[in-house]
Protein backbone atom coordinates (compact mmCIF):
# COMPACT_ATOMS: atom_id res chain seq x y z
CA UNK A 1 0.00 0.00 0.00
CA UNK A 2 1.28 3.46 -1.01
CA UNK A 3 1.75 5.59 2.12
CA UNK A 4 0.67 9.59 1.66
CA UNK A 5 3.44 12.21 2.18
CA UNK A 6 1.98 13.53 4.72
CA UNK A 7 1.79 10.26 7.03
CA UNK A 8 5.24 9.12 5.75
CA UNK A 9 6.16 12.31 7.03
CA UNK A 10 4.96 11.82 10.47
CA UNK A 11 6.56 8.71 10.40
CA UNK A 12 9.95 9.81 10.36
CA UNK A 13 9.56 12.67 12.26
CA UNK A 14 9.09 10.23 14.89
CA UNK A 15 11.92 7.97 14.47
CA UNK A 16 14.67 10.59 14.10
CA UNK A 17 14.79 13.00 17.20
CA UNK A 18 16.97 15.90 17.09
CA UNK A 19 20.21 17.40 19.17
CA UNK A 20 17.47 20.65 18.90
CA UNK A 21 14.93 18.72 21.69
CA UNK A 22 17.91 18.74 24.32
CA UNK A 23 18.22 21.72 26.80
CA UNK A 24 20.57 23.96 25.78
CA UNK A 25 22.59 23.03 29.23
CA UNK A 26 23.13 19.09 27.74
CA UNK A 27 24.70 20.73 24.18
CA UNK A 28 27.16 23.68 26.24
CA UNK A 29 28.23 20.95 28.96
CA UNK A 30 29.07 18.66 26.54
CA UNK A 31 30.27 21.08 23.96
CA UNK A 32 33.86 21.49 25.83
CA UNK A 33 34.40 17.56 24.90
CA UNK A 34 34.87 15.77 21.27
CA UNK A 35 31.28 14.07 21.36
CA UNK A 36 28.07 14.41 19.55
CA UNK A 37 24.65 14.46 21.31
CA UNK A 38 22.21 11.96 19.26
CA UNK A 39 18.45 11.08 20.16
CA UNK A 40 17.41 8.04 18.22
CA UNK A 41 13.97 5.41 19.33
CA UNK A 42 16.88 2.66 19.10
CA UNK A 43 18.94 3.85 21.48
CA UNK A 44 17.25 7.03 23.09
CA UNK A 45 19.64 10.25 24.11
CA UNK A 46 23.70 8.99 23.24
CA UNK A 47 26.95 10.38 22.48
CA UNK A 48 28.90 9.60 18.87
CA UNK A 49 32.43 10.77 18.60
CA UNK A 50 32.64 14.03 16.71
CA UNK A 51 36.33 12.92 15.05
CA UNK A 52 38.44 9.68 16.01
CA UNK A 53 39.60 9.66 18.59
CA UNK A 54 42.51 8.05 20.94
CA UNK A 55 42.44 5.27 23.61
CA UNK A 56 42.74 8.11 27.03
CA UNK A 57 40.12 10.62 25.30
CA UNK A 58 38.27 12.33 28.58
CA UNK A 59 34.70 12.44 26.90
CA UNK A 60 33.08 13.63 29.97
CA UNK A 61 33.81 15.36 33.44
CA UNK A 62 31.08 15.55 35.43
CA UNK A 63 30.87 16.47 39.52
CA UNK A 64 27.70 15.09 40.87
CA UNK A 65 24.69 16.44 41.90
CA UNK A 66 24.99 14.35 45.00
CA UNK A 67 26.73 11.67 46.53
CA UNK A 68 27.31 9.89 49.74
CA UNK A 69 30.10 7.73 51.23
CA UNK A 70 29.04 4.62 51.51
CA UNK A 71 27.67 3.23 55.43
CA UNK A 72 30.71 0.63 54.96
CA UNK A 73 33.35 4.03 54.37
CA UNK A 74 31.52 6.39 56.54
CA UNK A 75 34.59 7.11 59.00
CA UNK A 76 37.23 6.35 56.40
CA UNK A 77 36.71 8.84 54.10
CA UNK A 78 36.27 12.72 53.43
CA UNK A 79 32.50 13.23 52.27
CA UNK A 80 33.50 16.14 50.64
CA UNK A 81 36.79 15.50 48.60
CA UNK A 82 36.74 11.33 49.24
CA UNK A 83 40.03 11.44 50.31
CA UNK A 84 41.64 8.62 53.40
CA UNK A 85 40.76 10.23 56.38
CA UNK A 86 44.10 10.64 58.20
CA UNK A 87 43.09 13.22 60.77
CA UNK A 88 39.00 13.09 61.15
CA UNK A 89 36.52 15.86 61.68
CA UNK A 90 33.06 14.73 62.78
CA UNK A 91 29.81 16.50 63.25
CA UNK A 92 29.43 16.28 66.82
CA UNK A 93 25.49 16.86 66.28
CA UNK A 94 24.99 13.64 63.64
CA UNK A 95 28.23 11.94 63.92
CA UNK A 96 27.28 10.92 60.05
CA UNK A 97 29.64 13.12 58.65
CA UNK A 98 33.31 13.38 58.75
CA UNK A 99 35.79 15.35 57.11
CA UNK A 100 39.41 15.13 56.44
CA UNK A 101 40.09 19.38 56.99
CA UNK A 102 38.63 22.42 58.05
CA UNK A 103 38.78 23.18 54.41
CA UNK A 104 36.58 20.32 53.76
CA UNK A 105 34.31 21.64 56.68
CA UNK A 106 33.52 24.87 55.19
CA UNK A 107 33.07 23.59 51.83
CA UNK A 108 29.90 21.80 52.83
CA UNK A 109 27.18 24.19 52.07
CA UNK A 110 24.67 21.53 52.29
CA UNK A 111 25.23 19.77 55.88
CA UNK A 112 23.23 22.03 57.84
CA UNK A 113 20.12 21.12 55.85
CA UNK A 114 20.75 17.44 56.55
CA UNK A 115 22.06 16.97 60.02
CA UNK A 116 18.63 16.47 61.72
CA UNK A 117 17.52 14.31 59.17
CA UNK A 118 20.62 12.63 58.36
CA UNK A 119 20.37 11.13 62.69
CA UNK A 120 17.08 9.73 61.88
CA UNK A 121 18.14 7.42 58.39
CA UNK A 122 19.65 4.36 59.89
CA UNK A 123 16.28 4.38 61.97
CA UNK A 124 14.15 4.75 59.41
CA UNK A 125 16.61 2.67 57.04
CA UNK A 126 16.05 -0.04 59.46
CA UNK A 127 12.74 -0.25 60.12
CA UNK A 128 11.10 0.03 56.22
CA UNK A 129 13.90 -2.33 55.11
CA UNK A 130 15.42 0.12 52.80
CA UNK A 131 19.38 0.88 51.86
CA UNK A 132 20.03 3.65 53.82
CA UNK A 133 22.71 4.57 51.55
CA UNK A 134 19.91 5.24 49.06
CA UNK A 135 17.89 7.39 51.73
CA UNK A 136 20.96 9.24 52.47
CA UNK A 137 21.69 10.00 48.82
CA UNK A 138 17.83 10.81 48.17
CA UNK A 139 18.22 13.42 51.68
CA UNK A 140 21.78 15.07 49.67
CA UNK A 141 20.28 15.56 45.87
CA UNK A 142 16.77 16.85 47.85
CA UNK A 143 18.75 18.64 49.59
CA UNK A 144 20.49 20.24 46.54
CA UNK A 145 17.15 21.08 45.12
CA UNK A 146 16.21 23.31 48.03
CA UNK A 147 19.70 25.05 47.95
CA UNK A 148 19.13 25.77 44.13
CA UNK A 149 15.26 27.02 44.99
CA UNK A 150 17.32 29.82 47.58
CA UNK A 151 20.04 30.51 45.64
CA UNK A 152 19.97 32.99 42.64
CA UNK A 153 20.51 30.89 39.22
CA UNK A 154 23.48 32.96 38.14
CA UNK A 155 25.50 32.57 41.36
CA UNK A 156 28.51 30.62 41.53
CA UNK A 157 28.55 27.58 43.55
CA UNK A 158 31.40 29.22 45.38
CA UNK A 159 33.93 26.27 45.28
CA UNK A 160 36.45 28.49 43.62
CA UNK A 161 38.22 26.47 41.07
CA UNK A 162 35.75 23.57 41.22
CA UNK A 163 33.94 22.70 38.45
CA UNK A 164 29.96 23.21 39.20
CA UNK A 165 28.10 20.20 40.03
CA UNK A 166 25.33 19.21 37.24
CA UNK A 167 21.64 20.73 38.84
CA UNK A 168 19.16 19.30 40.71
CA UNK A 169 16.42 19.79 37.65
CA UNK A 170 19.11 17.19 35.27
CA UNK A 171 17.30 15.06 37.92
CA UNK A 172 13.76 14.98 36.37
CA UNK A 173 15.24 13.97 32.74
CA UNK A 174 16.67 10.56 33.66
CA UNK A 175 14.78 7.64 33.24
CA UNK A 176 13.42 6.04 36.12
CA UNK A 177 12.01 2.38 35.17
CA UNK A 178 9.44 2.75 37.95
CA UNK A 179 6.99 0.47 35.68
CA UNK A 180 9.50 -2.27 35.92
CA UNK A 181 10.39 -2.01 39.71
CA UNK A 182 8.99 -4.64 42.03
CA UNK A 183 6.12 -4.23 44.37
CA UNK A 184 8.04 -5.37 47.22
CA UNK A 185 10.42 -1.80 46.57
CA UNK A 186 7.81 0.36 45.80
CA UNK A 187 6.42 -0.73 49.08
CA UNK A 188 9.02 -0.69 51.76
CA UNK A 189 10.43 2.49 49.84
CA UNK A 190 6.92 4.58 50.16
CA UNK A 191 7.17 3.47 53.94
CA UNK A 192 10.71 5.40 54.19
CA UNK A 193 9.47 8.14 51.86
CA UNK A 194 6.43 8.51 54.46
CA UNK A 195 8.48 8.85 57.23
CA UNK A 196 11.59 10.88 55.68
CA UNK A 197 8.51 13.29 54.86
CA UNK A 198 7.33 13.69 58.13
CA UNK A 199 10.49 13.78 59.96
CA UNK A 200 11.76 17.05 57.90
CA UNK A 201 8.19 18.61 55.71
CA UNK A 202 10.46 21.28 54.71
CA UNK A 203 13.20 19.59 53.08
CA UNK A 204 10.64 17.93 50.74
CA UNK A 205 8.39 20.74 50.49
CA UNK A 206 5.97 19.75 47.69
CA UNK A 207 6.46 16.42 46.96
CA UNK A 208 4.53 13.54 47.27
CA UNK A 209 5.85 9.96 48.50
CA UNK A 210 4.96 9.28 44.99
CA UNK A 211 7.49 11.85 43.74
CA UNK A 212 10.37 10.20 46.02
CA UNK A 213 9.55 6.59 45.12
CA UNK A 214 10.16 7.85 41.79
CA UNK A 215 13.73 9.83 43.07
CA UNK A 216 14.75 6.33 44.46
CA UNK A 217 13.82 4.55 40.91
CA UNK A 218 16.13 7.28 39.41
CA UNK A 219 18.99 6.17 42.00
CA UNK A 220 18.51 2.82 41.00
CA UNK A 221 18.71 2.58 37.63
CA UNK A 222 21.20 5.85 37.09
CA UNK A 223 23.34 6.00 39.93
CA UNK A 224 27.40 5.42 39.29
CA UNK A 225 29.67 3.93 42.28
CA UNK A 226 32.88 5.78 42.78
CA UNK A 227 36.29 4.29 44.50
CA UNK A 228 38.05 6.71 46.76
CA UNK A 229 41.58 8.42 45.76
CA UNK A 230 44.44 5.83 46.62
CA UNK A 231 44.25 2.23 47.65
CA UNK A 232 41.02 0.58 47.34
CA UNK A 233 39.35 -1.16 44.45
CA UNK A 234 35.57 -1.24 45.68
CA UNK A 235 33.02 1.68 45.35
CA UNK A 236 33.23 3.98 48.96
CA UNK A 237 30.52 6.44 47.36
CA UNK A 238 27.28 6.31 45.59
CA UNK A 239 26.69 9.57 43.50
CA UNK A 240 23.77 10.94 41.02
CA UNK A 241 25.60 12.11 37.57
CA UNK A 242 22.58 12.81 35.52
CA UNK A 243 25.02 14.57 32.22
CA UNK A 244 26.76 10.91 32.32
CA UNK A 245 23.80 8.76 32.89
CA UNK A 246 21.73 10.32 29.89
CA UNK A 247 24.39 10.31 27.33
CA UNK A 248 26.76 7.13 27.98
CA UNK A 249 24.71 3.82 26.94
CA UNK A 250 25.82 0.21 27.93
CA UNK A 251 27.70 -2.02 25.82
CA UNK A 252 28.91 -5.38 27.21
CA UNK A 253 32.40 -4.73 24.51
CA UNK A 254 32.55 -1.23 25.87
CA UNK A 255 34.80 1.33 24.02
CA UNK A 256 34.90 4.21 27.11
CA UNK A 257 35.14 3.40 30.95
CA UNK A 258 33.68 5.64 33.82
CA UNK A 259 36.03 6.46 36.79
CA UNK A 260 35.56 8.41 40.06
CA UNK A 261 38.29 11.30 40.70
CA UNK A 262 38.14 13.73 43.94
CA UNK A 263 35.20 16.01 45.33
CA UNK A 264 32.45 13.45 43.78
CA UNK A 265 33.98 13.95 40.33
CA UNK A 266 33.15 11.12 37.80
CA UNK A 267 35.24 11.20 34.29
CA UNK A 268 34.30 9.38 31.07
CA UNK A 269 37.31 8.08 29.16
CA UNK A 270 37.67 5.82 26.09
CA UNK A 271 39.62 2.65 26.62
CA UNK A 272 40.71 2.30 23.34
CA UNK A 273 40.48 4.40 19.74
CA UNK A 274 37.00 5.65 18.46
CA UNK A 275 35.82 5.91 14.81
CA UNK A 276 34.19 9.40 14.02
CA UNK A 277 30.15 8.67 14.70
CA UNK A 278 30.60 5.57 16.68
CA UNK A 279 28.47 5.72 19.44
CA UNK A 280 30.49 5.65 23.04
CA UNK A 281 29.51 3.28 25.17
CA UNK A 282 30.84 2.39 28.78
CA UNK A 283 29.77 -0.77 30.72
CA UNK A 284 27.35 -1.08 33.76
CA UNK A 285 28.01 -4.44 34.76
CA UNK A 286 30.57 -7.09 34.93
CA UNK A 287 32.29 -8.20 31.40
CA UNK A 288 33.65 -11.36 32.03
CA UNK A 289 29.91 -12.73 32.75
CA UNK A 290 28.28 -15.40 30.51
CA UNK A 291 25.64 -13.58 27.89
CA UNK A 292 22.63 -15.19 30.20
CA UNK A 293 23.73 -13.90 33.55
CA UNK A 294 24.65 -10.24 32.20
CA UNK A 295 21.40 -9.94 30.19
CA UNK A 296 19.41 -11.30 33.92
CA UNK A 297 21.53 -8.71 35.47
CA UNK A 298 20.66 -5.71 33.30
CA UNK A 299 16.99 -7.18 33.49
CA UNK A 300 16.76 -6.81 36.99
CA UNK A 301 19.10 -4.01 37.87
CA UNK A 302 18.36 -1.79 34.69
CA UNK A 303 15.67 -2.98 32.88
CA UNK A 304 16.53 -3.23 29.78
CA UNK A 305 16.90 -6.25 27.05
CA UNK A 306 21.12 -5.48 25.68
CA UNK A 307 21.00 -5.60 22.09
CA UNK A 308 24.74 -4.85 21.90
CA UNK A 309 26.77 -6.09 18.77
CA UNK A 310 28.38 -8.73 21.44
CA UNK A 311 24.87 -9.50 22.44
CA UNK A 312 23.18 -10.03 19.03
CA UNK A 313 26.36 -11.77 17.69
CA UNK A 314 25.19 -15.84 16.81
CA UNK A 315 27.05 -18.08 20.21
CA UNK A 316 28.44 -20.31 18.00
CA UNK A 317 31.14 -17.40 16.27
CA UNK A 318 31.25 -14.83 19.88
CA UNK A 319 33.32 -15.19 22.85
CA UNK A 320 30.32 -15.78 25.31
CA UNK A 321 30.55 -19.63 24.32
CA UNK A 322 33.55 -19.76 25.96
CA UNK A 323 32.17 -18.33 29.79
CA UNK A 324 29.60 -20.64 29.19
CA UNK A 325 31.57 -23.87 27.61
CA UNK A 326 32.57 -27.11 27.83
CA UNK A 327 35.20 -28.15 25.92
CA UNK A 328 34.41 -30.79 22.94
CA UNK A 329 35.45 -34.36 23.54
CA UNK A 330 36.12 -34.90 20.11
CA UNK A 331 38.13 -32.14 18.78
CA UNK A 332 39.58 -30.73 22.13
CA UNK A 333 39.04 -27.05 20.50
CA UNK A 334 36.18 -25.65 20.69
CA UNK A 335 33.11 -25.58 22.85
CA UNK A 336 29.37 -27.02 22.76
CA UNK A 337 27.49 -24.39 22.04
CA UNK A 338 24.94 -23.68 24.76
CA UNK A 339 21.88 -21.38 23.14
CA UNK A 340 21.38 -18.15 25.00
CA UNK A 341 18.10 -17.74 26.87
CA UNK A 342 14.82 -15.75 25.81
CA UNK A 343 14.06 -13.04 27.25
CA UNK A 344 10.96 -15.00 28.44
CA UNK A 345 13.34 -17.35 30.05
CA UNK A 346 15.36 -14.86 31.63
CA UNK A 347 12.44 -13.14 33.08
CA UNK A 348 11.07 -16.62 34.48
CA UNK A 349 14.63 -16.94 36.14
CA UNK A 350 15.39 -19.98 33.46
CA UNK A 351 18.01 -20.53 31.42
CA UNK A 352 18.48 -23.19 28.28
CA UNK A 353 21.10 -25.35 30.80
CA UNK A 354 17.78 -26.42 32.55
CA UNK A 355 14.74 -25.83 30.15
CA UNK A 356 15.63 -28.23 27.57
CA UNK A 357 15.85 -32.00 27.82
CA UNK A 358 18.35 -33.90 28.80
CA UNK A 359 18.58 -36.05 25.86
CA UNK A 360 18.58 -33.16 22.87
CA UNK A 361 21.95 -32.11 22.12
CA UNK A 362 24.34 -29.45 21.25
CA UNK A 363 26.89 -29.09 18.73
CA UNK A 364 30.46 -28.03 19.15
CA UNK A 365 31.60 -24.48 17.44
CA UNK A 366 34.39 -26.04 15.55
CA UNK A 367 33.60 -29.82 14.51
CA UNK A 368 30.14 -29.97 15.25
CA UNK A 369 30.67 -32.84 17.13
CA UNK A 370 27.54 -33.45 19.44
CA UNK A 371 27.14 -34.02 23.47
CA UNK A 372 23.80 -34.22 25.38
CA UNK A 373 22.46 -31.29 27.35
CA UNK A 374 22.95 -33.73 30.42
CA UNK A 375 26.32 -33.90 29.59
CA UNK A 376 27.13 -31.03 29.54
CA UNK A 377 25.10 -29.57 32.57
CA UNK A 378 26.47 -32.08 34.61
CA UNK A 379 29.59 -30.73 34.31
CA UNK A 380 28.31 -27.21 34.60
CA UNK A 381 27.00 -27.97 38.07
CA UNK A 382 29.67 -30.28 39.51
CA UNK A 383 31.94 -27.01 39.05
CA UNK A 384 29.27 -24.84 40.29
CA UNK A 385 29.26 -26.84 43.17
CA UNK A 386 32.84 -26.98 44.04
CA UNK A 387 32.50 -23.23 43.56
CA UNK A 388 30.04 -22.67 45.88
CA UNK A 389 31.71 -24.89 48.20
CA UNK A 390 34.74 -22.92 48.35
CA UNK A 391 33.00 -20.07 48.46
CA UNK A 392 31.08 -21.30 51.61
CA UNK A 393 34.37 -21.86 53.54
CA UNK A 394 35.14 -18.45 52.75
CA UNK A 395 32.43 -16.55 53.81
CA UNK A 396 31.33 -18.52 56.72
CA UNK A 397 33.74 -20.75 57.87
CA UNK A 398 36.85 -18.78 57.05
CA UNK A 399 38.24 -21.77 56.67
CA UNK A 400 40.63 -20.90 54.11
CA UNK A 401 42.91 -24.06 53.36
CA UNK A 402 39.44 -25.53 52.98
CA UNK A 403 38.57 -23.17 50.16
CA UNK A 404 41.67 -23.76 48.23
CA UNK A 405 41.27 -27.35 48.28
CA UNK A 406 37.37 -26.92 46.58
CA UNK A 407 38.95 -24.06 44.60
CA UNK A 408 41.78 -25.51 43.08
CA UNK A 409 41.09 -27.98 40.99
CA UNK A 410 38.68 -25.71 39.25
CA UNK A 411 41.46 -23.56 38.50
CA UNK A 412 44.58 -25.77 37.35
CA UNK A 413 42.50 -27.90 35.19
CA UNK A 414 45.31 -28.71 32.67
CA UNK A 415 48.38 -27.31 34.38
CA UNK A 416 50.37 -28.51 36.81
CA UNK A 417 50.61 -26.54 39.91
CA UNK A 418 53.78 -27.82 41.19
CA UNK A 419 55.35 -26.40 37.66
CA UNK A 420 52.95 -22.94 37.33
CA UNK A 421 55.57 -21.43 40.07
CA UNK A 422 57.84 -18.71 38.00
CA UNK A 423 59.01 -15.86 38.57
CA UNK A 424 58.17 -14.93 34.64
CA UNK A 425 55.75 -11.96 34.57
CA UNK A 426 55.28 -12.94 30.79
CA UNK A 427 51.79 -14.47 30.29
CA UNK A 428 51.50 -18.20 30.71
CA UNK A 429 51.55 -20.51 27.63
CA UNK A 430 47.77 -21.12 27.23
CA UNK A 431 46.55 -24.39 29.15
CA UNK A 432 45.99 -27.24 26.82
CA UNK A 433 42.24 -27.73 26.35
CA UNK A 434 41.21 -30.88 28.49
CA UNK A 435 38.35 -32.65 26.69
CA UNK A 436 35.11 -32.43 28.52
CA UNK A 437 36.31 -30.22 31.01
CA UNK A 438 35.48 -26.59 31.13
CA UNK A 439 37.03 -23.77 29.22
CA UNK A 440 39.72 -21.95 30.60
CA UNK A 441 37.68 -18.80 29.68
CA UNK A 442 34.67 -20.26 31.39
CA UNK A 443 33.04 -17.75 33.84
CA UNK A 444 32.93 -20.04 36.57
CA UNK A 445 37.15 -20.88 36.57
CA UNK A 446 37.56 -17.15 36.28
CA UNK A 447 35.21 -16.29 39.61
CA UNK A 448 37.35 -19.17 40.96
CA UNK A 449 40.30 -17.22 41.00
CA UNK A 450 39.98 -14.49 42.76
CA UNK A 451 38.80 -15.87 45.32
CA UNK A 452 41.46 -18.43 45.66
CA UNK A 453 44.46 -15.99 44.83
CA UNK A 454 42.98 -14.47 48.37
CA UNK A 455 43.20 -17.71 50.09
CA UNK A 456 46.37 -18.44 48.81
CA UNK A 457 47.33 -14.84 49.84
CA UNK A 458 46.07 -15.06 53.55
CA UNK A 459 47.88 -18.36 54.11
CA UNK A 460 51.23 -16.30 52.87
CA UNK A 461 51.83 -18.76 49.82
CA UNK A 462 52.80 -16.13 48.23
CA UNK A 463 54.39 -17.55 44.84
CA UNK A 464 51.32 -19.60 44.11
CA UNK A 465 49.07 -16.25 45.19
CA UNK A 466 51.02 -14.61 42.00
CA UNK A 467 50.82 -17.49 39.89
CA UNK A 468 47.05 -17.36 40.58
CA UNK A 469 47.09 -13.79 39.48
CA UNK A 470 48.95 -14.32 36.44
CA UNK A 471 46.03 -16.64 35.32
CA UNK A 472 43.60 -13.64 35.65
CA UNK A 473 45.14 -11.50 33.92
CA UNK A 474 46.03 -14.35 31.27
CA UNK A 475 42.12 -14.80 31.41
CA UNK A 476 41.64 -11.49 30.27
CA UNK A 477 43.81 -10.90 27.72
CA UNK A 478 42.77 -14.34 26.08
CA UNK A 479 39.24 -12.10 26.24
CA UNK A 480 40.75 -9.11 24.63
CA UNK A 481 42.39 -10.97 21.93
CA UNK A 482 38.77 -12.13 21.47
CA UNK A 483 38.00 -8.35 20.77
CA UNK A 484 36.87 -7.19 24.77
CA UNK A 485 38.75 -4.22 25.67
CA UNK A 486 42.46 -5.00 26.92
CA UNK A 487 42.60 -1.78 29.18
CA UNK A 488 39.97 -1.53 31.88
CA UNK A 489 40.27 -1.01 35.70
CA UNK A 490 40.19 -4.18 36.78
CA UNK A 491 43.37 -5.43 34.28
CA UNK A 492 45.26 -2.50 35.79
CA UNK A 493 44.07 -3.45 39.69
CA UNK A 494 45.70 -7.22 38.95
CA UNK A 495 48.49 -6.08 37.40
CA UNK A 496 48.91 -4.04 40.71
CA UNK A 497 48.15 -6.42 42.84
CA UNK A 498 50.74 -9.00 40.42
CA UNK A 499 53.38 -6.17 41.51
CA UNK A 500 52.77 -6.12 45.05
CA UNK A 501 53.27 -10.36 45.24
CA UNK A 502 56.50 -10.38 43.72
CA UNK A 503 57.11 -7.19 45.86
CA UNK A 504 56.67 -8.86 48.94
CA UNK A 505 58.24 -12.60 47.68
CA UNK A 506 61.02 -10.64 46.70
CA UNK A 507 61.65 -8.88 50.44
CA UNK A 508 61.14 -12.69 51.96
CA UNK A 509 64.23 -13.31 49.46
CA UNK A 510 66.23 -10.44 50.75
CA UNK A 511 65.40 -11.53 54.85
CA UNK A 512 67.04 -14.81 53.63
CA UNK A 513 69.80 -13.30 51.63
CA UNK A 514 68.56 -14.92 48.70
CA UNK A 515 70.35 -11.95 46.06
CA UNK A 516 69.78 -13.30 42.65
CA UNK A 517 66.04 -14.78 43.34
CA UNK A 518 65.20 -11.49 45.12
CA UNK A 519 66.53 -9.41 42.13
CA UNK A 520 64.79 -11.91 39.77
CA UNK A 521 61.20 -10.93 42.05
CA UNK A 522 62.08 -7.10 42.01
CA UNK A 523 62.20 -7.16 38.06
CA UNK A 524 59.02 -9.07 37.92
CA UNK A 525 57.58 -6.42 40.40
CA UNK A 526 58.52 -3.16 38.69
CA UNK A 527 57.48 -4.90 35.07
CA UNK A 528 53.92 -5.75 37.10
CA UNK A 529 54.14 -1.91 38.21
CA UNK A 530 54.90 -0.76 34.81
CA UNK A 531 52.19 -2.16 33.17
CA UNK A 532 49.89 -1.17 35.64
CA UNK A 533 51.33 2.45 35.03
CA UNK A 534 50.24 2.05 31.44
CA UNK A 535 47.17 0.58 31.60
CA UNK A 536 46.08 2.90 34.31
CA UNK A 537 47.25 6.23 32.72
CA UNK A 538 44.43 4.93 29.68
CA UNK A 539 41.63 4.42 31.64
CA UNK A 540 42.13 6.84 35.12
CA UNK A 541 44.00 9.06 32.81
CA UNK A 542 48.08 10.31 33.74
CA UNK A 543 47.48 12.30 36.26
CA UNK A 544 44.65 10.08 38.58
CA UNK A 545 46.09 9.47 41.95
CA UNK A 546 46.07 6.05 41.43
CA UNK A 547 48.58 5.92 38.38
CA UNK A 548 50.09 8.11 39.70
CA UNK A 549 50.90 5.64 42.92
CA UNK A 550 51.45 2.88 40.64
CA UNK A 551 53.71 4.96 39.19
CA UNK A 552 55.75 5.84 42.72
CA UNK A 553 55.75 1.86 43.11
CA UNK A 554 57.67 1.29 39.89
CA UNK A 555 60.62 3.21 41.29
CA UNK A 556 60.07 2.88 45.16
CA UNK A 557 58.58 -0.55 45.86
CA UNK A 558 55.48 -0.52 48.41
CA UNK A 559 56.55 -1.11 51.97
C1 LIG B 1 21.69 5.56 32.05
S1 LIG B 1 20.44 5.56 30.84
C2 LIG B 1 21.21 5.90 29.34
C3 LIG B 1 20.54 7.00 28.58
C4 LIG B 1 19.30 6.65 27.83
N1 LIG B 1 19.63 6.31 26.48
C5 LIG B 1 18.29 7.81 27.87
O1 LIG B 1 17.83 8.27 26.83
O2 LIG B 1 17.96 8.25 28.96
C6 LIG B 1 20.18 3.88 30.89
C7 LIG B 1 18.99 3.45 30.14
O3 LIG B 1 19.22 3.59 28.75
C8 LIG B 1 18.73 2.46 28.04
N2 LIG B 1 19.89 1.72 27.49
C9 LIG B 1 21.19 1.94 27.77
N3 LIG B 1 21.98 1.10 27.07
C10 LIG B 1 21.16 0.32 26.35
C11 LIG B 1 21.39 -0.77 25.46
N4 LIG B 1 22.61 -1.20 25.16
N5 LIG B 1 20.31 -1.37 24.91
C12 LIG B 1 19.06 -0.94 25.21
N6 LIG B 1 18.78 0.09 26.05
C13 LIG B 1 19.82 0.70 26.62
C14 LIG B 1 17.99 1.64 29.07
O4 LIG B 1 16.66 2.08 29.11
C15 LIG B 1 18.68 2.00 30.36
O5 LIG B 1 17.93 1.79 31.50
Amino acid sequence: MATTPSKKKKKNKKKTSTVQELHEHYINTMSRYPVSLKITKAKGRHATASKALDEGTTVCLEKATGFVVRSDYMDQQCHICLDDLTTKMACSDCKMVYYCSQGCVEKDTLHHRVCDILCQVPTIGRSTDVDPDLLRLMVYLLAKRQEEQETDEKEEDGNGDDIQSTPYWCVDDLLSHKENASQAFIKVVSDAAQRLILEDPDLFKSLSVDNLVTLACKINSNAHGLGDNHARNTDVALGLFPVGALFFNHSCNPNAAFVGLNKGQLVFRTIRPVQQDEEIAVSYIDLYASRDERRQNLLETKHFWCKCKRCASPMDVSVDRFLHGVVCTSCAQDVYVIPPASIEDISRGQTKLYSTKDDDVWPCAKCGHVATVKTVRDTIEQAQTKYRTGMTCIRKEKNYRRARKELEPLVYVGQKKAKLTTTDTSSLPSPPLQPGELHPQDSIRFNASIPLMNCLRYENDLKCAADVNRMILEFMEQQAKLHLPENTSEVSDFWQNLGELCDSVAKDYRSSNRIPLEKKWNKDARNAFDHAAKVRSIVFGPNHPKTLLVKKYITHPSK
